[in-house]
Parts: C-alpha cells; structure tokens; sequence
C-alpha cells in the first residue's frame, strides 16, 4: 500500500483523517491547584504516516498519546479515530475499542513474566476475541515469524534479549491487525544497532498503511518518520513533514 498524505489540520474530526483531535485540553488536579498538560491540541493523522511526538521533558508527549488511546481522557475537546468519538467511550467500551484499534508498544516492553512469548502474544486476540480460538497460536507465530523471532515463542519473556523482548512486544501490538500503532520510547532502552532494526520495522508497517506514533527523545531518528510533531508546554509548536511530501496538508 502506498503513503497517503495528511489532510487539512480543520476538518470536521469525522472527516478522512485516521486520527483527528480538536481543540484538546488536559488539566491535572495538583496540591498547588490546576495544571494543563494539553492547551488546544489540534491535529489531524492519516494512514501510513509515521509519526514523532518530540519535545523537552514534561512538555506532554506521553499525555497526547495517553488521550490518543484512551488510555486518559481530555478534560475538554474532541478525540476522533475514523469515525469513533473516543472522548465520549466508557471505561469497559475503551478496553474492546482500544485493543481492536490500537497497539500499544511501551519503552520497558511490559511482556507478562509468567506467560511464554508465543502466549504474550495471543493475550490481545484472547480479551478482544478477534479470531477463533484454534487460529491463535498460528497467528502468533506468524507474527513473531514476521518480527524475526519465531524460534522464541515458547520461552519465557526473561530468557530474551532486551531487542527481542520489544520485538515481542511488537508482535504483540499486532496481535489484531489495528490500524495504529502506538509507541511511548520504545528504542529507549534497546542499542543502536537494535534500536535501527526495530525502526525499520516500524517504518516497513507504516508502508503497509499502518498509521505509527512514536514518542521519542532520540534526535538521530528524525530519518525514519515521515513527520514529527513538536510539543512545548503542552501545545504544538511545530508539526512538520519530513520526507517524499508525506505529511503535507
Ligand atoms: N497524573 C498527573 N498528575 C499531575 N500532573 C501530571 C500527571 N501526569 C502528567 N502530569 C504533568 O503533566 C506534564 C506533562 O507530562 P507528560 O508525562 O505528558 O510529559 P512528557 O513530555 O511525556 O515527559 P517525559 O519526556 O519526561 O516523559 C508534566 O508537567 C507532568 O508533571
């Protein structure tokens, strides 16, 4: 599937765009009073976009993506993925949504211990029920066959390097074919030479037509994403295509 470009940044939030947020504001009840982690996000994402969410510490890049999920709900304003107003999903609603439409990829990879890799990987299919309950091994494997370490799959998370823990941890993300894919540091803890084969996984699905977002400190990445977003104090300062056109309004 080839790239699309992103829409206009003022559409309706229902319009084309994957992901589309309007006028998003987070407050976070604090000791000292009130605190805005989020002032008047507005932001449009297409598929097959890959996505940087850059900014200083505390500007509130994990809190953009935290509403993005679901996984936080914004105090005011819009949250739209395809045509689902996340915003306005309950707790037991956001759980289905969340684990048919997005992979969620985490920088410390969050396997469960006790379960074999292989079983990590079928969690998602078993709590969303996205396939009959005989295919999901074969699923899993061929997932982790895709990510390179299919001969894992009957070890325990521990018994795996820290590169293919997060490889893993991918698979798991795609356990139900979501359109996106979400991913708060996840070279953050991988070496260099880990850290680029993991990217050109991400970059290989967001081909695909996977929409990927990814939260980053790492400058020398800025070749894999097709656009990165900027965050200063909780509002967008830049949003800025990278490459070949994608990401131009
Ligand atoms: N639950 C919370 N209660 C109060 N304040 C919070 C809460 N979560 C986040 N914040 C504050 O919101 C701001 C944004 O936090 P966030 O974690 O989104 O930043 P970040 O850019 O991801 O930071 P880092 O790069 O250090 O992970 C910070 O000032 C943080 O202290």
């Amino acid at each position: 599937m080839t790239k699309k470009s992103v829409t206009s940044t003022t559409n309706s939030g229902t319009g084309d765009s994957l992901i589309s947020l309007r006028g998003v504001f987070k407050n976070y009840d604090t000791p000292s009073g009130s605190f805005t982690a989020l002032k008047d996000i507005n932001l449009d994402v297409n598929y097959g976009e890959f996505v940087a969410i850059v900014g200083k510490s505390g500007s509130g890049k994990s809190t953009l993506i935290n509403v993005i999920t679901g996984i936080d709900s914004p105090t005011s304003g819009e949250v739209y993925v395809k045509s689902t107003a996340v915003h306005s999903l309950n707790q037991e609603q956001l759980a289905v949504w969340r684990g048919k439409n997005i992979g969620v990829i985490f920088q410390f990879f969050q396997l469960l211990p006790t379960l074999t890799i292989a079983e990590n990987v079928m969690l998602p299919m078993d709590f969303c029920k996205t396939y009959p309950v005989r295919e999901r091994r074969e699923r899993a494997l061929y997932l982790l066959d895709k990510v390179g370490i299919v001969e894992q799959a009957d070890k325990l998370p521990a018994d795996l390097s820290g590169g293919q823990q997060q490889r893993a941890a991918i698979a798991r993300s795609l356990a139900n074919d979501p359109p996106i894919l979400v991913a708060d540091e996840p070279t953050g803890n991988l070496d260099s030479q880990t850290t680029d084969s993991v990217m050109r996984f991400f970059e290989d699905l967001a081909q695909e037509g996977k929409t990927v977002v990814m939260v980053t400190h790492e400058r020398d990445l800025s070749q894999y994403f097709t656009r990165t977003i900027m965050l200063s104090d909780g509002a967008v300062v830049t949003s800025s295509p990278l490459r070949d056109g994608v990401g131009l309004g």
